[in-house]
């Protein structure tokens, strides 16, 4: 096997001199884009998404749609407006190949758009992709009408035997391990003839925002969707069938890519204003304003951003970060250098994610001289004087972004393939450099 280079490289983690002081621009949200791009290769009209997020997820996503027929220009608006992906629709057809990555939005979220296709669609990805959950979108689809080849496991790889069109109706699925089998089914739902049923029949269901989203760009593209929350059962979302309209949507930045920056406000006392922070959002980065004050800092929304001030002192915190997972590594890099314990709670899924999230950051951490034990569903983190050292990142971008956290307030701090954060925030070295103001 050959090694990339990139892999073994490592970064040396800008230590904080001082408080920060910066405005940080984030790219757009890897969640609203792939939605998107799902929603407008699904619509009868073409859309446009502007200030796209381009990192490797966003761009998979849009290679995929490509193969199966969708045609996707990009250009650069007038003053101001940025980048934009214009999506013109077409039917969609294979044979194709697609390339998921380490994608959980292109793996769950393309083969319900696969059996819509007139043909064969292929999925393969990452090594890692093939150990993560894809059993609930799988057993669904079949369920649901659709004619799909694995190797037996419910995972990648796999073939999609697209007919064209899909039956649907009602199914019951157990989300417990991943809520974007929910989102999956939901976004191609109403594409499907007689639209869908989703009901989860398994123990919690993570990442409910992320859920909301998916329900929420639905409707926003003229889907008619009942959930728990319009008076529908519990566990229950139900998509009528219909044509979907063409967007122009213009994309809000990425609230947990932001999670580094104000994690360096609250670790060195200091202020970083995210310019266009949504005042109404269902992204589940918007927690942070929440947990980040109760850790010790404070902010103010303004019309121009947030504004999110470190006051000196990082305070643990006990909390179950069941809904907003994806911000676990970013909060366990805090609360390792916090002046009191923590105990993170609700994510037992993140075994389950890029890498072992609950595993690696108990190691990492550790390794720096931390001192974290993993439970049965978190983490407990009791602060100890961290020392400099290699913090391995597992092809995991939120690990890489942890470890910078914990950098600007150990020296010696050496980040392992700070290039994986590519997955969903490829400027996230020079935003970080900058920010410091090197
Ligand atoms: O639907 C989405 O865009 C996401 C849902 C969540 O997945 P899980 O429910 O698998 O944790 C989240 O962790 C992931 O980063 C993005
Ligand atoms: C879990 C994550 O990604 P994915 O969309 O691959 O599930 C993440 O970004 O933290």
């Amino acid at each position: 096997m050959t090694v990339n280079p990139a892999h073994t490289a490592l970064w040396p983690a800008p230590h904080a001199s001082g408080a920060v002081d910066a405005t940080v621009h984030v790219p757009g949200s890897k969640s609203v884009t792939n939605r998107a791009l799902v929603l407008a290769a699904l619509a009868s009209e073409p859309g446009w998404l502007r200030r796209p997020l381009r990192s490797r997820d966003t761009l998979l996503m849009a290679e995929a749609l490509r193969t199966m027929g969708v045609e996707i220009e990009e250009g650069v608006g007038s003053e101001g407006t940025g980048e934009f992906w214009r999506v013109i629709p077409a039917g969609l057809r294979g044979p194709a190949t697609v390339d998921v990555g380490n994608a959980g939005t292109v793996m769950r979220f393309l083969p319900p758009v696969a059996t819509l296709a007139d043909g064969t669609v292929r999925f393969d990805g990452d090594p890692r992709s093939y150990e993560r959950p894809l059993h609930g979108v799988i057993d669904a689809l079949r369920a649901l009408g659709a004619r799909i080849d694995d190797d037996g496991r419910g995972a990648l790889p796999m073939t999609v035997h697209g007919g064209g069109a899909l039956e649907g109706g009602p199914v019951e699925i157990d989300a417990s391990s991943s809520s974007q089998f929910v989102s999956a089914l939901l976004l191609s739902g109403p594409r499907f003839n007689q639209g869908v049923e989703v009901r989860h029949t398994g123990s919690a269901l993570p990442s409910m925002p992320h859920i909301r989203m998916t329900v929420d760009m639905l409707r926003a593209v003229g889907a008619q969707v009942d959930t728990p929350e319009s008076g529908g059962e519990p566990n229950v979302w139900r998509v009528t069938p219909g044509a979907l309209l063409g967007r122009d949507l213009t994309i809000e930045p990425d609230l947990s890519n932001a999670q580094p920056f104000l994690a360096a406000a609250l670790v060195t006392g200091g202020k970083v204003v995210i310019p266009d922070w949504p005042s109404r959002t269902t992204q589940p980065g918007d927690r942070l304003r929440e947990i980040f004050t109760e850790m010790g800092g404070s902010c103010e929304l303004t019309d121009y951003g947030l504004v999110f001030t470190g006051s000196g002192a990082v305070r643990g915190i006990d909390v179950d970060l069941g809904e907003v997972g994806e911000l676990t590594p970013g909060i366990a890099a805090v609360a390792a250098l916090a002046d009191s314990p923590s105990t993170l709670r609700g994510v037992a899924h993140l075994r389950l994610h890029e890498t072992d999230r609950l595993a690696a950051l108990t190691k990492e951490i550790n390794e720096l001289g931390g001192d974290v034990t993993e439970t049965a569903d978190g983490l407990h983190i009791r602060p100890r004087r961290l020392h400099g050292g290699v913090f391995h990142t597992y092809e995991d971008h939120r690990m890489a972004t942890a470890g910078a956290i914990i950098g600007l307030a150990v020296e010696g701090v050496q980040i392992e393939n700070v290039a994986t954060t590519a997955k969903t925030l490829p400027d996230f070295p020079d935003l970080w450099t900058g920010m410091l103001g090197a």
